[in-house]
């Protein structure tokens, strides 16, 4: 990495520099905001990021103090929100003169948000986060008030320029834009942005626009990721999950990935069969219906087909127990699991072999090695998940927290466990760790198929001991096949009731090298169900899975949690369901339903308390010392 003081060399650059450093350690922290398990939900998604979980309002508040009606506040917030709709909205209704006093009044209306959103940062990062093409003009009108007489006329030419050369309405979408950006200003997303819902690849598409975000990898990234390294069992579990959804369009338009290989298999071999028609599909036609039922089939037995390999080269997973097909009876009408012989329901297993259960049909193998192509292949994909992997990790720590997607895996005393390999045992933070090697690893060689690396990533998705699981079994076979509701359960790790026990989250903390009293351990994951709390442990745990994801709001009853964290202190956000774009831009309706403050902090935090703080200190070091020496040779 270069040393960001070399361009200092002088002592009038190293002294400037160190005025600059020193005052920017003064400045308030910039807020951060924590979402997660988006799980394919852009329009929600996008909502939350564009009104900054609600903290565009509150500034929108603040900054017109008793100025504005209910709404006008939020007629302004809107327009930060979605300055293209609501311009378009302004064009149809305004005309003329009228139109032309309602951008004077917008014009200077931005320009005070923007300079008071701006305060708690310098002029060099405000200015990177303006549209380049507006930077001197904006800068112009931030940095000269209209109410010094001197520069009135300059300051009014400049807006009624913009007016008049056109260029207004553009002007207003950046400045907009760079006010969501200043509003929050670090965006930590907590695992699982793809599955279940139609536009994971929109929602990273808003990621890769903003600039700065982290993800901690969940479960069902993990597929995906798996899917650009070229693991057959994550592409055969995500098309699964594509089908089961009805989110095959994803696949096909979106990532440009073909499944004709795949729906003329499931043509040839497969009938209508309830266990596998597609969720959330009620506007499809039938003939449709029918084709994702049976394609749903086909890729459902290719995985658990694919399952048996690798469970058996891998006896260090210890997943025996999810062989499934091995026990079918032979007529396939009922089998042995769980210490029960239980009947088979909706059974599809005609490409099984009863003497070989585990064995792909040629055209199988087939299908699958074209998929294989097609992921390694997909331009777009990839560059999806170059993002994910350089902006993503198994765990951040980030600000004295600890940000995880699911678990640290633990047994029942709170002792870590995990995977031994080789020989060597890794556990708690190791554990992450190795994990996290191998799929960088596996990554960067997606020719290698059946290596450890990759069935790492499919252990990351479904192990017994997956930090990103975090439950004994995926009963996925069970859930299709097996009508009994004993053999659907799936046992979570014992870390989901520890974390409930300050002491055990404090154990955490300590084990990832962070401090117990100033940290907190924040997960995504697990829904939080309806009258239970997110915040545990005396609010050292907080769990921010309150659900984008549509499919599982009638377990949340909300539509999801998002975390702040600014210099007063944290405040977990509670977010009603978002019904779609339309409703919320024809009633102008936020879905905020309330902010509870999780800790207040008894002095207004600074730069100098965070990860940055500490990296600027270290610079103000080495330039005190530069400087010395300089003097000390004067
Ligand atoms: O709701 P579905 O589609 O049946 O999925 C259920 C499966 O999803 C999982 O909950 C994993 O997904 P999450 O990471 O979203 O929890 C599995 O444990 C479970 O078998
Ligand atoms: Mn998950």
């Amino acid at each position: 990495m270069t040393d960001p003081t070399a361009p200092y060399q002088t002592i009038p650059e190293i002294t400037t520099e160190l005025i600059n450093l020193t005052a920017i350690m003064h400045l308030p922290k910039p807020t951060e905001a924590f979402m997660s398990d988006i799980h394919g939900e852009y329009n929600a998604f996008q909502h939350v990021l564009r009104n900054g979980s609600g903290n565009v309002l509150a500034k929108i508040r603040e900054c017109f103090h008793g100025e504005m009606t209910e709404t006008t506040l939020k007629e302004v917030a809107f327009l930060v929100y979605y300055p293209k709709e609501r311009l378009q909205a302004r064009h149809k209704q305004l005309h003329g003169d009228e139109l032309n006093q309602w951008y004077l009044t917008t014009v200077q209306r931005l320009v005070r948000l923007l300079a008071y959103t701006a305060t708690k940062y310098t002029r060099s990062k405000v200015r990177k986060a303006m549209a380049p093409a507006f930077v001197y003009i904006t800068e112009e009108l931030l940095y000269n008030s209209a109410d010094d007489a001197d520069k009135l006329d300059y300051y009014w030419a400049i807006i009624n320029n913009l007016i008049a050369l056109g260029q207004v309405d553009d002007w207003i979408i950046a400045t907009a834009t760079t006010i969501q950006h200043l509003t929050v200003d670090h965006i930590h997303i907590v695992g699982d942005i793809y599955d279940r819902g139609p536009a994971p690849d929109q929602v990273m598409e808003a990621l890769i626009k903003r600039q700065h975000v982290d993800i901690q990898w969940g479960n069902h990234d993990i597929l995906w990721l798996g899917g650009a390294a070229g693991s057959p069992l994550c592409i055969a579990n995500l098309v699964r999950i594509c089908a089961r959804y009805n989110n095959l369009g994803i696949l096909e338009d979106r990532y440009g990935i073909n499944l004709r290989h795949l729906a003329r298999l499931a043509e040839h071999y497969y009938q209508d069969n309830p266990a596998f028609r597609p969720k959330g599909a009620d506007a499809i036609s039938a003939d449709e219906r029918l084709e994702i039922t049976k394609i749903h089939q086909a890729i459902a037995i290719i995985q658990f087909k694919l399952e048996g390999p690798v469970i058996k080269r891998r006896p260090e997973f210890e997943m025996q127990h999810r062989l499934m097909l091995d026990k079918l009876s032979n007529d396939r009408s009922s089998i042995f699991c769980h210490g029960h012989r239980y009947p088979i329901e909706n059974g599809c297993f005609q490409t099984v072999d009863a003497s070989d259960p585990y064995a792909l049909l040629p055209e199988e193998a087939q299908v699958i090695e074209q998929l294989v192509k097609a992921f390694t292949h997909s331009e777009k994909l990839h560059r999806h998940m170059d993002f994910l992997v350089a902006n993503g990790g198994m765990y951040l720590r980030y600000n004295h927290n600890l940000l995880i997607h699911g678990c640290v895996p633990v047994d029942a005393n709170g002792e870590f466990i995990g995977l031994t390999i080789n020989g060597t045992t890794y556990a708690g933070r190791q554990l992450f760790e190795m994990l996290e090697a191998n799929l960088r690893l596996a990554y960067v060689n997606p020719k290698e198929q059946a290596d450890l690396a990759t069935d790492l990533l499919w252990y990351l998705w479904t192990g017994p001991h997956s930090p990103l699981f975090g439950k004994h079994d995926m009963t996925t076979f069970e859930r299709y096949f097996i009508a009994a509701p004993e053999t659907h359960e799936e046992h979570p790790n014992a870390y989901y009731h520890l974390r409930h026990e300050e002491g055990f989250v404090r154990k955490l903390l300590t084990a990832f090298a962070l401090d117990p009293d100033l940290g907190h351990v924040i997960n995504g994951h697990t829904p939080v169900k309806k009258g239970k709390s997110p915040i545990m442990a005396n609010k050292k745990m907080l769990v921010i899975d309150g659900g984008f994801s549509r499919p599982y709001q009638k377990t949340t009853g909300i539509g999801g949690y998002t975390l702040l964290d600014n210099s007063y202190g944290m405040q977990l956000v509670t977010h009603q369901p978002f019904v779609s774009k339309q409703e919320a831009l024809a009633h102008l309706t936020d879905i905020i339903s309330t902010k509870r403050v999780v800790e207040t902090e008894a002095k207004r935090r600074t730069v100098a308390e965070t990860d940055i703080g500490v990296q600027l200190n270290a610079q103000i070091k080495t330039l005190k010392a530069r400087l010395a020496d300089l003097q000390g040779m004067v």
